[in-house]
């Protein structure tokens, strides 16, 4: 592999153009949003520097350990709350923030702070949740970048147990979780037997306060 390409793409290369609208433009999905040899990159990259850790949540009143790995950095001592455990910010590098500002340009919005998953295989996921947590405030706007193997992302409405709808996150998408999104939709991305390889997702967030 090259290492005299940019791990970034110039922000003219971003290809933003043929999002999908989906569940009344609570959500919008770009595909292709990073160009293949940039996502390639940055995964390989984000795979062996991020400070990944499996934390141990109480969910239900049961203390499990995460089925996936995870870290979360931003701006300056930023705090987050959720699961039972109050999280704070490490700081973000210059990689992670300049790829914030590319996703805050390309969507009009600020992040200052991403929440990045690593799920090592298919045998590591997410429950059902919504990200609806108070430092967020009322209609926050996430966007998810998703690098490496494929994974289902899956939807439900709040309060129905039954599934309504899957999305594939491919390699390189953006997925824009809108306002709206939050307070009528749970996700999740389940446990996937067939898949050997890891997958990184960095939900950029904007917290409040
Ligand atoms: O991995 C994903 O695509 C979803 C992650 C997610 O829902 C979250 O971090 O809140
Ligand atoms: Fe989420």
């Amino acid at each position: 592999m090259s290492n005299n390409q940019p791990l970034l793409p110039d922000p003219q290369a971003l290809n933003p153009a043929p999002a999908e609208s989906l569940l009344d433009g609570a959500l919008h999905y770009f595909p292709a949003f990073l160009p293949y040899n940039n996502a390639d990159k940055l995964f390989q990259q984000l795979l062996h520097t991020l400070p990944w850790r499996q934390e141990s949540l109480t969910i239900y009143g049961r203390r499990q350990v995460s089925p996936r790995l995870q870290c979360w950095l931003g701006e300056h001592g930023l705090s987050y709350r959720y699961s039972g455990k109050t999280f704070i910010s490490q700081a973000w590098d210059p990689l992670l923030q300049q790829l914030a500002a590319l996703i805050s340009h390309q969507l009009q919005q600020p992040f200052n702070s991403v929440l990045a998953n690593l799920y090592r295989n298919g045998q590591d996921s997410m429950g059902w949740h919504s990200d609806d947590e108070a430092e967020l405030g009322p209609a926050p706007v996430i966007a998810s970048l998703s690098l490496g193997a494929e994974r289902d992302f899956t939807l439900r409405r709040r309060g129905e147990s039954r599934q309504a709808g899957r999305l594939a996150l491919a390699h390189g998408s953006l997925l824009v979780m809108n306002a709206g999104m939050q307070s009528h939709w749970q996700h999740a991305l389940p446990k996937r037997a067939n898949v050997q390889q890891p997958r990184i997702n960095l939900t950029f967030r904007q917290i409040l306060y």
